[in-house]
């Protein structure tokens, strides 16, 4: 019974995307609009009705890193080229760096290898002075975010800028690209001033403009770039998030193998009783796809944790406030919320989606 459920979950999810073809990189469905919440911020909102099953959006990473414990024996990292991705290098099968940056850089063939040169010279310098004492002095979780604001900074060096960065190509007007990353939510100012401080500190020993990063930014905007990463960064996990009411027998997304910054899926709000699921493909593109019937007019949302982990309100929101530094107002919690519960709200930022 249990493998029934796991099947579905596991189905691949290209063959559910009706007349997408799957070389496209990104997609919005055209009911799909931005709006703006007072309480949320900007949301996504369905403009028409969007039926139950349709894939919403499809984004492709700004920025993607492997979450692997023990990287050199890990079968389970992701191609490097970031126009790749693919998952489950084996050891045997795959390329390392010629200038031995790092366990977790590798590639799936020559072809990628080459493909992402450009990107990886980028990183490498960096990733062999810095990976080993970061992640010694600073522990692991400083150094995959450390790495991910490496990559915004190189894909924002070397990606080609097409000429309509600002709007997907559809309708809609939604940032894209850099245009995209420099509009998503998070500052100095949402964040508390202890976890300011040590980013400042962090951005001065290892993210300085330099001969070793050459990004030309100052360092409050790379300071600026690591409050908005930390805000909108996903977790990738095999199978979905947010299937709700959550399956029975309970099947959990399982364990995190990347993470990554999605500059248009980031736009999703939570919800603890969400109308999308939210998983990524095999190229490490973030799909949505309606989990319900969404009305016109309708919040478009996902839910930025596992569902079958925390289920009563109390649980919900300390997990949220804990983990993502928001307090959730979501339609579910404030219609549970006992009536003398004060609405002591504060929209901070939140990682790990
Ligand atoms: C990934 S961003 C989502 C987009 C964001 N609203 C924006 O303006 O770009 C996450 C932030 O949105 C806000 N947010 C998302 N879901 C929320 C919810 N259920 N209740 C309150 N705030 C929420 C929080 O400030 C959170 O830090």
């Amino acid at each position: 019974m249990s493998q029934v459920v796991y099947i579905t979950l596991e189905e691949p999810i290209p063959n559910r995307i009706d007349g997408i073809p799957k070389t496209q990189s990104d997609w919005i469905h055209p009911n799909l609009i931005e709006s703006v919440d007072p309480v949320k911020g900007r949301q996504l909102r369905a403009s028409e009705h969007i039926p139950k099953g349709t894939c919403v959006l499809i984004d492709h990473p700004y920025a993607i890193i492997p979450v692997v414990d023990d990287p050199a024996t890990n079968d389970d990292l992701i191609c490097s080229n970031s126009a790749c991705n693919r998952r489950s290098l084996s050891q045997s099968g795959r390329l390392s760096c010629s200038n031995s940056c790092i366990a977790d850089v590798s590639w799936c063939s020559s072809t990628c290898r080459d493909a992402d040169k450009a990107r990886h010279d980028f990183e490498c310098t960096w990733l062999k002075r810095y990976a080993d004492p970061i992640r010694k002095k600073w522990g692991e979780y400083d150094f995959g975010m450390l790495w991910v604001i490496v990559r915004l900074l190189a894909s924002r060096q070397t990606k080609p800028r097409p000429q309509n960065e600002n709007v997907l190509p559809t309708s809609q007007p939604l940032k894209h690209g850099w245009a995209g990353i420099e509009s998503l939510c998070g500052s100095v100012d949402t964040w508390p001033h202890e976890q300011v401080r040590s980013w400042t500190t962090l951005v001065k020993k290892y993210l300085q403009n330099g001969p070793v990063l050459p990004h030309g930014l100052s360092a409050d905007q790379v300071l600026h770039l690591i409050c908005q990463e930390e805000a909108n960064s996903f977790g990738l996990y095999p199978r979905e998030t947010g299937i709700y009411p959550p399956p029975q027998p309970l099947v959990g997304r399982g364990e995190q193998f990347a993470a990554a910054v999605y500059p248009t899926a980031a736009m999703a709000n939570h919800s603890c009783v969400p109308n999308m699921t939210h998983k990524p493909d095999e190229d490490g593109r973030m799909i949505f796809t309606a989990s319900r019937d969404i009305l016109p007019g309708q919040e478009c949302c996902i839910s930025y944790f596992d569902l079958t982990k925390h289920t009563d309100l109390t649980s919900r929101r300390e997990h949220l406030r804990k983990s993502f530094k928001f307090t959730c107002q979501c339609d579910r919690c404030v219609s549970e919320e006992p009536a003398e519960e004060t609405n002591d709200w504060t929209p901070m930022p939140m990682m790990d989606i």
